[in-house]
């Protein structure tokens, strides 16, 4: 067996390994960590500069940016180090002294900070807008927006990329060689080589290898950990139930709260829990540009009521509800909240006041359901912890998921995550709850828990303004139902006068086509 006492002494010389494996610790590997973690460092600086460039309005920042990127993005990593290393020799030996370490440094940097800039970039531009959407709906402002999750969210997303960004570096940092280091200065690829020339076999190379897959190989798995731990949260209190199991978990919870309730307040005896809002919409008018969308609506919601406003796609029913909490500012006409007009009303101030629910949720990824409910408790109303822990809590066993608060949105079903989403606006303790569409975006087994909760609320109280598909629901639960088209009020009643003697071909032709 020739060939394999080869191969073993080519590549498994134990002495040849034992001998270099001192200067590989104490030179190749503080080197190559030196110049990895330094370009990256840099990287990440010149990285964020080039992506606020990159998402300005200036296309005198975008365009450099841009041209920037595509060079740097686009030549071999050698070529650069080379054109970097070799043709601001002397320069760099001004500047820096005889070493030509300080411009692989800069070489490296400059190749990362083009990959950087496009983590950070796209980073940005994935949190959804609705994020920003949920954070103003829960009288966030928009630095606090921002602040407490938009950027958070970017920097959680990019965590990974900017992990093998650094993965790349280390590799990368073996080209400085082609510079001609000082012996002191070698990286672990340089002190493996000179040592395979002594040896006259490829075992320190072999070595070599060995640490990079030291250094990178725990590096991932570490960052796929953390990713997930972040996503997920702590997965205790169950896995995510079927959408039948959760109709009777949250069965269990009303029960439970309404047996909560004092005699004089409960369900059965009259409710009331909530202090409902009244609201009172005149000639309502509002546009997107020159597109007009709401022409002249006139609306009025009593106190503890449920209103459905259901009507053709494009009608209007969504802006109309986006105008209650001025996500959007009408262009004419009024809103009074219990008498007071919401445009006199600084906006946020309106906001605690009245609650939204989106159609995907909009829930915080990167916080458990806890810390959905308590976010707004805390920053907003700056309620102690302990506080308002013990409200995020109580609502939360209002919704039927106490057992799920650790859990992240990502760990829990559309059901259960509307279902939080409708806990994180009642613990604002609002006076009107605005629900967009909120089960549309629901697997069909998953849609009733959501509607049995909405429904329980209206008994309870809460004022309501839903826009909604679900006809049964509509006709079951509402006090009123609204029928809009072409951004008007076409006609407003009981479910009954809507449903079972529509007046208008309008109402009369919608009907047909979705009951
Ligand atoms: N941000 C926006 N910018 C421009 N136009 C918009 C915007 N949002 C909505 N629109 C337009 O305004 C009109 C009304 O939209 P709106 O979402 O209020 O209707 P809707 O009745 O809720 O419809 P759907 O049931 O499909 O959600 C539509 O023509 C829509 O294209």
């Amino acid at each position: 067996m020739n060939w394999l006492e080869n191969l073993r002494r080519s590549f498994l010389d134990w002495q040849a390994m034992a001998d270099v494996l001192p200067s590989m610790i104490t030179i190749g590997l503080k080197n190559t960590l030196i110049l990895a973690a330094a370009s990256t460092v840099l990287g990440v600086i010149l990285g964020m500069l080039l992506a606020v460039m990159s998402i300005s309005q200036s296309r005198w920042l975008r365009i450099p940016a841009r041209v920037y990127t595509d060079i740097f993005r686009g030549l071999p990593a050698i070529v650069t180090i080379l054109l970097i290393g070799q043709g601001f020799a002397r320069i760099g030996r001004e500047i820096f002294g005889p070493s030509p370490y300080p411009l692989g440094i800069l070489a490296l940097s400059l190749i990362a900070g083009a990959y950087i800039g496009e983590i950070f970039r796209s980073g940005i531009q994935s949190v959804e807008r609705g994020q920003m959407e949920a954070c103003r709906a829960l009288s966030m402002s928009y630095g606090q927006g921002m602040r407490l999750i938009v950027i958070p969210q970017g920097i959680r997303r990019v965590l990974p990329a900017l992990v093998n960004q650094f993965i790349g570096n280390v590799k990368d940092s073996s080209l400085v060689y082609f510079l001609g280091l000082l012996a002191s200065e070698r990286e672990i690829f340089r002190v493996g080589q000179d040592q395979a020339v002594v040896t006259g076999n490829l075992s320190p190379l072999l070595l070599a290898g060995a640490f990079y897959l030291v250094i990178t190989v725990p590096l991932t798995h570490m960052v796929n950990y953390i990713d997930n731990t972040l996503r997920l949260g702590k997965q205790k209190g169950g896995a995510v139930t079927s959408g039948l199991a959760e109709v009777s978990e949250l069965a269990g919870a009303v029960k439970a709260s309404a047996d909560q309730t004092p005699a004089s307040q409960s369900v059965a005896t009259g409710k009331s829990r909530f202090k409902g809002g009244s609201l009172a919409i005149t000639n309502l008018d509002m546009a997107y540009g020159n597109l007009d969308v709401l022409k002249g609506v006139n609306l009025t919601v009593k106190p503890g009521t449920v209103t459905c406003v259901i009507g053709p796609s494009g009608s209007g029913k969504s802006t109309l509800l986006r105008c209650l909490n001025r996500l959007v500012e009408p262009k004419g006409g009024d809103v009074l909240l219990d008498g007071e007009s919401i445009l006199a009303m600084k906006p946020e101030k309106l906001r605690r006041r009245v609650g939204m629910v989106f159609q995907h949720f909009n829930l915080f990824p990167d916080h458990s359901a806890l810390e959905n409910v308590m976010l707004s408790l805390t920053k907003i109303k700056g309620l102690p912890r302990q506080d308002a822990e013990r409200i995020a809590e109580a609502r939360l066993a209002d919704v039927g998921l106490a057992a799920r608060k650790h859990h992240r949105p990502g760990g829990l079903s559309g059901g259960q995550q509307q279902r939080v989403a409708i806990a994180r606006a009642l613990a604002m303790d609002p006076e009107v709850i605005l629900f967009d569409e909120v089960t549309s975006a629901l697997d069909p087994e998953l849609v009733k828990g959501v509607l049995n909760l909405m429904a329980d609320l209206g008994l309870r109280g809460m004022t309501m303004v839903i826009v909604t598909h679900e006809m049964g629901f509509a006709r079951k639960v509402a006090d009123q139902v609204v029928f809009m088209d072409e951004g008007r009020v076409i006609e407003a009643g009981t479910p009954t006068a809507i449903f079972d003697n529509p007046q208008s071909a309008r109402l009369k032709h919608f009907l047909a086509e979705v009951l």
